[in-house]
Formats: structure tokens, C-alpha cells, sequence
């Protein structure tokens, strides 16, 4: 965790006031929320223990991919922001995967944990790998994102909408419904889970969803013994790596409602760089660009790189 030593706040926390930590309830989201729970222990240990708040959201209702894909902005995050807004909790905790670029007015995302690996982990159900999966076969995936990058490869597989958490997809995959299914490393890594990843994905295969493998905290702008309290659990290489990756969603939404993914590393000479493509769902058509930065000028990079795939896209692709 960042700052696990120069961040601990001993005898500064003056105000003990207990932190209440909103989240959705589903297992990776409050194991995630059990990791800020500790973070903030940890840098904070005269604070009593943080409290946490289950809110149910629209995405855990319904979970249908073209609404929670393409349409449906602020499903897993509505209610929640809803709730900081009303003062009934403190702290919100989001996958950053799933956080619209627009926050709402008078919240603030102002901390960003240390990146958790980004890449996707494919599982078969027999066998391991895409090579290993016979012409025809079924994945399930209810992101358009990963079956777009799917079918550009192997157009001969046919993907059919999975929904459900982790859990409930793992059990599907088990009970045969499907050949193989996609999911998040990062979460299968938070839920003890990644030993049933068949298959790690690299970037170049297929590449991750803006943010994914990210959390980030969002809190009322206006807080500042919050925003002061979290400090000690932030990762600004993270957070350059985000903000390149959102200014690409944010510089193509709107415009263009089709699979995006981004990803974003800083590398051992300091430089940016941001890989990001959009592509059509079917796989038929796949735009990608490459290009570096300084990390200081992340928001830039990320929309120079949606203004190059517009245009490699043309009018009708993004119609
Ligand atoms: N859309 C659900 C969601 N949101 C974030 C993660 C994974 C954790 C992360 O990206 O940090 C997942 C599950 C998945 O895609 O397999």
C-alpha cells in the first residue's frame, strides 16, 4: 500500500470521528472496501475502525450489457454518490472501471490505491488458451469491450451475454453453460480467485477497459479532513495512468457508442504511453493507437488519442 510507513498518522488524527465507507455489496466490491477499510487503519491507527455501508445500486438490479456497456452511464455508482452527497457516508469506493468521467458537482475523486495488475484472465472451462478453444465455441462475456477484441481474432467463436458476478459466472462456466469466459484479474486477484484463471491476456491481445484494475475514492470536494486522511493511500503513478485513459472514454463518448479500452503505463525512461482502440462489437472493424506523453500531461495525451481514433474511424463507423 502507498505510504505504508511515511503516511502513518500517529497522534495527528485529532478528529475521531468513526470514516464511513460506502459500497456496493457485491464480493469484490466489499473486498475492496475491506482494503480501504485496512489502508485507513493502517495509516490512520489512533482512528476507531471504519465503518462499512452496503448501498444497493441500478447496475446490481439489472445487469444488462447494452444499458451497462454502451447506454447506461453511473449504474454501479448513482446511489452511492447519492449517499455522499446526503452526508450518510464518507467515502465512496468504486472500481474505476465503472465511474462515469462526468463526477457529479460537489464530489471529488481524490484518491487513486496502487493499481492492481489490468489485464483480463481468460478460463476455460478445458484447456487453457484462445488456441485451445475448438471453431464455434462459446464464451460468455457481458462486455461488448472484450467480445469486439474476441471476434476480431477468432471470428469463427460465438459470444452470448453472461451476467452476474464473479461467483455466479464462474458457476455457470463450471455447470457448461459456456466453453470459457473472460473476467478482470484485478478481481479475481481480490477475491483469492486467480488460480482458476486458465489464461492470462496480455495488453497486446486484449486490451483492458479504461481503469480497470483501479480504485479510486471519492469523497465531497469539500472535505478536507477526508481528503487529508486518504492522502497516505494514494498512487500518483496510478492516477497519471487513469487520467490518460479517462480523457481518451471521455474525448470518444458522446460521440461514439462502441467498445473502448485503454491502457496507460508509465515506463522506466518516465514517459507516458497510452495504447487505446475502439472497434465494432462484432470484431469486423478494430481502430488502435499508440502514442507517448509526459506524465504531466496525461488529460492531453488521452485526447489526442481520441481525436486520432475519430478520425481513423470515420463519420460512420462512430454513426
Ligand atoms: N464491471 C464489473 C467490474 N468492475 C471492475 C471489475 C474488476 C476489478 C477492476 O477492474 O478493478 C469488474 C469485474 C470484471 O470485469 O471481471
Amino acid at each position: 500500500m502507498a505510504g505504508s510507513q511515511a503516511g502513518i498518522n500517529q497522534g495527528q488524527d485529532r478528529d475521531l470521528r468513526i470514516v464511513r465507507i460506502g459500497t456496493r455489496g457485491s464480493p469484490l466490491a466489499l473486498a475492496q472496501a475491506e482494503m480501504v477499510q485496512a489502508a485507513i487503519a493502517a495509516a490512520h491507527p489512533a482512528l476507531p475502525p471504519a465503518e462499512i455501508v452496503v448501498i444497493k445500486t441500478t447496475g446490481d438490479r439489472i445487469q444488462d450489457r447494452a444499458l451497462a456497456e454502451i447506454g447506461g452511464k453511473g449504474l454501479f455508482t448513482k446511489e452511492i454518490e447519492d449517499a455522499l452527497l446526503a452526508g450518510s457516508i464518507d467515502v465512496a469506493v468504486h472500481s474505476m472501471k465503472d465511474v462515469p468521467t462526468q463526477l457529479p458537482d460537489g464530489l471529488a475523486i481524490t484518491c487513486l490505491l496502487p493499481r492492481e495488475d489490468p489485464r483480463d484472465a481468460l478460463i476455460l472451462r478445458a484447456g487453457r488458451s484462445l488456441a485451445d478453444l475448438p471453431p464455434g465455441a462459446v464464451i460468455g462475456s457481458a462486455s461488448l469491450r472484450r467480445q469486439a477484441q474476441l471476434l476480431h481474432r477468432r471470428p469463427d467463436l460465438r459470444v452470448i451475454n453472461f451476467r452476474g458476478n464473479v461467483g455466479t459466472r464462474l458457476g455457470k462456466l463450471a455447470a457448461g453453460e459456456v466453453d470459457a469466459t473472460l473476467l478482470a484479474l484485478a478481481g479475481l486477484k481480490r477475491l483469492g480467485k486467480a488460480d482458476v484463471a486458465t489464461c492470462i491476456l496480455e495488453t497486446g491481445e486484449m486490451l483492458p477497459a479504461v481503469a480497470q484494475g483501479a480504485i479510486g475514492l471519492e469523497i465531497r470536494a469539500a472535505d478536507t479532513r477526508l481528503n487529508d486522511l486518504l492522502k497516505p493511500l494514494h498512487d500518483d503513478a496510478t492516477a497519471i495512468a487513469v487520467t490518460a485513459e479517462r480523457a481518451c472514454l471521455a474525448g470518444l463518448e458522446g460521440s461514439c457508442r462502441t467498445p473502448i479500452a485503454a491502457h496507460a503505463t508509465i515506463g522506466a525512461d518516465g514517459r507516458l504511453r497510452l495504447v487505446a482502440l475502439i472497434a465494432k462489437p462484432d470484431g469486423s472493424a478494430l481502430h488502435r493507437d499508440e502514442r507517448s506523453g509526459l506524465p504531466a500531461e496525461a488529460a492531453a495525451l488521452g485526447r489526442a488519442a481520441a481525436d486520432r481514433l475519430k478520425s481513423l474511424a470515420g463519420p460512420d463507423f462512430l454513426a
